[in-house]
């Protein structure tokens, strides 16, 4: 990947990704699940790009959604109604009526009395909601506690029992449709024992709901694979599956899964160029003209992203942080790093930046977001403009009082 003709090209702070490193993860995945009946409905949330959504969706991809705009997004990127799933603890009563109007394959219900709103919706538009439910299996994924999804702790879907009675209510409903049941314990995930138990758990449940004649057609397993941001070990997604079929026995399940980071985490770079160094006594600093507007996981998550630099400078390295124009002090990408002294212009590559990179940005400071750029067969190509100072104002420019 040429960063430096790409930097000229299109300027920086810049997203760059690998189109085809992403079609390779998700032809990795898709042939773990050979044989069986599977459902990939890639998390949008992780990189919501329209041309990314696309990429994923012409390989055959559905489309994990967790907002109206998403569901909106994946219908706009060519997903058939059939495969998105519309998950998530607060949906409005707008978003409801409108995933129902789109006929998508399932609304993921995340509490009782969520339940009742889709049922009720439902009903004044004479319709029937497909619906599966989110069960919060109780389970430690060890992980990040920020990305953690699947303890009683957290808000995220129903307890067993809640979902139980759930089921018999939607069985019951003339106008719900229960077809599936989900579970996502975390993000970022590495060990594979939390999901299996967790899947085993959802697994027992779906027996118990056939042995009172509610049977279900998907088992939703979520997402969560983890990358290698670092030197993780991480879960091959043949022994994910397989571990996830163990737990089946006797089921005759379309399985769906929902990767996000795992598909776009690692075809991701974010280019910045130096602006300054700096010195305050014996702390030194890099300042870069990208921040954590662009990329918040480090200062959000304390995250870990690789830092390569494109330098001529061959002194040794010392140990700086990267840290960005942003009136924070949390504004960085890495602290004490090991980098050599560079130069106004020199280019700092953080790795690992297609997930949760762009999407989490925002336009604090008046920071416009970054553009994007896509790389693929060896041709790059822009999807995603740089925002000017204009787009910033659009929205409040014609309420400015004279
Ligand atoms: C319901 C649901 N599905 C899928 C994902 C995607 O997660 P990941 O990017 O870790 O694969 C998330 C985010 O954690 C989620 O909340
Ligand atoms: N935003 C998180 C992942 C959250 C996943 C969404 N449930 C991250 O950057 O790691």
């Amino acid at each position: 990947m040429d960063f430096k003709e790409l930097a000229n090209k299109y300027q920086t702070p810049l997203y760059v990704y690998d189109f085809d490193y992403m079609a390779a993860q998700y032809d990795e995945l898709k042939s773990a699940f050979k044989g069986r009946k599977s459902i990939i409905a890639y998390a949008v949330k992780a990189n919501s790009n329209l041309s990314v959504v696309k990429h994923f969706a012409d390989m055959g991809s559905g489309a994990d959604c967790v907002s109206i705009g998403e569901v909106r997004r994946a219908f706009l990127a060519g997903v058939p109604s059939y495969k998105i799933i519309f998950s998530g603890v607060g949906k409005s009563d707008d978003e409801i009526r409108e995933a129902i109007e789109k006929d998508i394959l399932y609304i993921n219900v995340e509490s009782e009395a969520e339940l009742g709103r889709v049922e009720l919706i439902a009903k004044e538009l004479g319709k029937v909601s497909r619906i599966s439910i989110r069960v919060n299996p109780n389970i430690d994924p060890k992980t990040h506690p920020y990305i953690s999804t699947g303890l009683h702790d957290n808000k995220f879907g129903v307890d067993l029992n809640s979902a139980k009675r759930m089921y018999i209510k939607a069985n019951n409903s003339e106008h719900l449709d229960p077809v599936g049941i989900h579970f996502h314990i975390g993000s970022q995930l590495t060990e594979l024992e939390p999901i299996r138990e967790s899947a085993e758990i959802v697994a027992d449940l779906v027996r118990s709901l056939e042995g009172i004649n509610i049977e279900l057609k998907f088992f939703d397993i979520g997402g969560g694979l983890g990358i290698r941001y670092d030197n993780e070990i991480t879960i091959k997604p043949y022994d994910y599956v397989q571990a996830i079929l163990g737990t089946l026995t006797a089921l005759d399940l379309t399985i769906l899964c929902e990767p996000g980071r795992f598909l776009t985490a690692n075809a991701g770079y974010f280019i910045s160029k130096v602006l300054y160094e700096k010195q305050n006594g014996e702390k030194k600093f890099v300042v870069i003209d990208g921040a954590m507007n662009d990329l918040l996981r480090p200062s959000l998550y304390n995250a870990y992203h690789k830092i390569d630099v494109i330098t001529d400078s061959k002194e040794e390295p010392r140990a700086v942080d990267i840290v960005g124009p942003v009136c924070e002090s949390g504004d960085f990408f890495a602290k004490n790093y090991p980098l050599p002294p560079l130069n106004h212009n020199d280019l700092v590559i953080v790795n690992s930046a297609g997930a949760y990179g762009f999407g989490m940005g925002s336009n604090y400071n008046t920071r416009g977001r970054s553009a994007e750029v896509a790389l693929e067969s060896g041709e790059d190509r822009l999807i995603r403009k740089r925002e000017t100072f204009e787009d910033l104002i659009a929205l409040e420019q014609e309420f400015l009082k004279a």
